[in-house]
């Protein structure tokens, strides 16, 4: 797993580093990792151009160092900067003795014009709100031109912590992020903002604390899926009920129903009104069109994709909340809990509820841009799992342990998917898994079947069902690491 860390978190593993070290040793590192993955991306050094935006703090020192080594391999370096008169001193000797210049903002434009990388030293985890008025005009010129948009540590701008930007931030195309990766790269709008993530070791990795927040792997993930052995039977590895869809709306009953199969062929019981479409979808489930008591034993629960808000509705969510089987909840489901949260805070068994931002707005609160502390909150407050869906879909258990989901596509913006969902999560939380971890690691495969999918063109919800085999299978075979590379 890789472990997602606050400013302060990283803050506190440097002190003993910066205490033990040389001065300026940790920033050399951090600019010489920089300055590596700077030429990578450049793919040559002479005849390369780089503009460096320099602010008042070690960030804009990382900037200049790095500056300095691209210069040494004959890039032609120019630094802006921002706070001429508090600009790291020693950086700014660096690049001179390397051959690099500074200039004034007032002349900026003409060298973000030509430049082939722009680095953004503005401000690291030292930041507070978004970019100051002079900030932004600079960095809207720099997006302007043809260059590759590099961030150091952070895009300036953006909350570490919380991905939350308040006005502007850099719109990098690339991170090049020291020592830990920050929450606020992976998630909200720092997620857009920090583009591809390069994570640059700086020795901290034994002096940070457990995170409070991970991202999966696919190796993370592959090792939370069961697999038959010669010992099981359709039973044995958890069977999962499905209660969803609708006479009027069969559709989320199919999705879902499909899903659990497709990721968890042992055994599916479906008990509801759309028995009809499920049954001529899935010979393979066993339909009822009673009530959840005559489905048959079950491990988990998925209860709610268009099932309705009605009175039947709420009696069969009722029946369902009151087993001590797991249960996840999702869509008139949430509707429905919102009206009566008591339904999820008198449960002693776990329950997962998956909402979208309206959902999750029922509750009494908008998500807002701290999408982990919204998460955790409303978790905390109900006692259950929650999984706010999104562009980066966030886990949180009740006790605060979150899960920031690293797959997906947008061409998940369509209707059904979120059934699908359900299905996939309500099949893991068969088997046994920890709630908060049966649902990061159904958002998980849920985003590479999107990107599966998605390398044939648009698809629907019912194409994302027919390639969870293959994801499961890709996901077991990919090599681990969900980031891109790691720098020594
Ligand atoms: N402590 C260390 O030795 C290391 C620090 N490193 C770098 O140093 C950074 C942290 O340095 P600092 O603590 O100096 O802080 P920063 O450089 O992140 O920012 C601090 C400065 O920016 C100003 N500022 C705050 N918000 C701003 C905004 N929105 N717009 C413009 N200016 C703003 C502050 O007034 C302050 O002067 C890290 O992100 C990393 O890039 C790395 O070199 C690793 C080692
Ligand atoms: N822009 C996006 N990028 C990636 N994933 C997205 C995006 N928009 C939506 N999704 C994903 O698509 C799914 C939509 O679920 P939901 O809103 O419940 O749809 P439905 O109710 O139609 O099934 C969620 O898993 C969500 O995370
Ligand atoms: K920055």
């Amino acid at each position: 797993m890789i472990g997602l860390f606050t400013a302060a978190e990283i803050r506190a593993a440097e002190a003993p580093l910066l205490a033990a070290l040389p001065d300026g040793a940790l920033m050399q590192r951090a600019a010489t990792g920089l300055a590596t993955v700077c030429l990578r991306l450049l793919g040559r050094a002479h005849g390369a151009r780089a503009t460096l935006l320099v602010g008042a703090g070690g960030n804009g020192g990382d900037a200049l160092f790095a500056g300095a080594h691209l210069a040494r391999r004959g890039v032609r370096v120019t630094a802006v900067l921002l706070a001429p008169d508090r600009a790291h001193a020693g950086g700014r000797a660096a690049l001179v003795r390397a051959g690099g210049r500074m200039v004034d903002p007032s002349a900026a434009g003409a060298h973000l014009n030509r430049a082939d990388l722009v680095l953004d030293g503005i401000v690291g985890i030292g930041g507070s709100g978004g970019l100051r008025p002079d900030a932004v005009a600079v960095v809207d010129r720099a997006a302007a031109g043809p260059a590759l948009m590099v961030a150091v540590d952070v895009p300036s701008g953006v909350d570490a912590d919380t991905g939350a930007v308040a006005g502007a931030a850099f719109p990098a195309t690339h991170t090049v992020t020291f020592g830990a990766v920050k929450p606020g790269l992976v998630v909200g709008e720092g997620r857009a903002h920090a583009g591809e993530v390069h994570l640059v070791g700086i020795g901290l990795e034994e002096h940070l604390p457990v995170p409070g927040a991970w991202q999966l792997t696919d190796a993370d993930a592959a090792g939370r899926l069961p697999l038959p052995d010669a010992g099981d039977d359709k039973y044995s590895q958890g069977v999962v009920g499905v209660v969803a869809g609708s006479s009027t709306y069969p559709g989320a009953g199919v999705l879902c129903t499909g899903a659990a199969l497709r990721t968890r062929p042992g055994l599916v019981r479906y008990a509801g009104t759309a028995a009809d479409g499920v049954r001529a979808a899935w010979p393979e489930a066993i339909v009822t069109d009673g009530r959840p008591s005559d489905a048959g034993r079950v491990q988990a629960w998925v209860v709610g994709p268009g099932m309705g808000t009605d009175d039947d509705a709420r009696t069969v969510l009722a029946e369902v909340l009151a087993t001590d089987l797991p249960v996840l909840a999702d869509a008139d489901a949430l509707t429905l809990l919102a009206r009566e949260p008591g339904l999820v805070r008198d449960r002693r068994a776990p329950t997962v509820l998956t909402p979208h931002d309206g959902e999750f707005a029922r509750f009494g609160a908008e998500p807002g841009p701290d999408r982990i502390g919204a998460a955790r909150r409303l978790a905390a407050d109900l006692g259950a799992v929650v999984l706010l869906k999104g562009d980066a879909t966030v886990v949180a258990a009740p006790g605060g342990t979150a899960f920031v989901n690293a797959t997906g596509t947008p061409w998940l913006a369509t209707a059904g998917t979120g059934d699908v969902l359900s299905g996939i999560a309500g099949a893991l939380l068969a088997t046994g898994l920890p709630a908060a971890e049966a649902a990061a690691v159904a958002a998980h495969l849920h985003g590479r079947a999107g990107q599966l999918a998605a390398a044939g063109g648009p698809f629907v919800a019912g194409d994302l069902v027919r390639h969870l085999p293959a994801t499961i299978n890709r996901v077991r075979g990919f090599r681990p690491g969900g980031l891109p590379d790691s720098e020594p």
